[in-house]
């Protein structure tokens, strides 16, 4: 069976919690399609926001996970695109019920306000949680 493929993408800030991310996706039967950066020169993170929402658009992954400082400024950017729902998540709970409610496909991570293994943590729930759908899917509709 095919590895499902989860993009990553950050500014600066976000780049060696990402590394971190895609290392863990390696490692626990996720194919990690990172879009970058992979170096530590300072880069505004709506370029890489809509490298995600282009990535997302096009079908190359299902998922996608976003890290800047704080996560804010890159879910703001995705957010700007009608097919992203950057979630942005500050621990498990967070990660599980935007899953659930919100059907996100993007969790929003920041790299300067959280700890890897909390980060680890919202990535591992936010993949393993499935859309609730019902009530929900309506509220979502709403949103298209
Ligand atoms: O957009 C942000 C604030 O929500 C992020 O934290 C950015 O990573 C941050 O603004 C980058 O700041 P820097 O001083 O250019 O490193």
């Amino acid at each position: 069976m095919s590895q499902p493929v989860i993009a990553l993408a950050s500014d600066h800030a976000g780049v060696a919690l990402k590394s971190e991310l895609a290392e863990w996706l390696g490692q626990n039967g996720y194919q990690a399609l990172d879009l970058g950066p992979d170096s530590l020169d300072s880069v505004d993170y709506p370029d890489y926001a809509d490298k995600m929402a282009d990535c997302l658009k096009e079908g190359s992954a299902s998922l996608g996970v976003l890290v800047c400082g704080t996560g804010i400024g890159i879910s703001i950017a995705a957010n700007r695109h009608r097919h992203v729902r950057a979630a942005l998540c500050s621990n498990s709970t967070d990660a599980r019920l935007t899953r659930l409610h919100n059907d996100a496909n993007v969790l929003a991570l920041g790299a300067r306000t959280m700890g890897a293994e909390v980060a680890l943590d919202c990535l591992r729930v936010f993949l393993e949680t499935e859309f609730e759908g019902g009530r929900h899917q309506r509220r979502i509709d709403k949103m298209s």
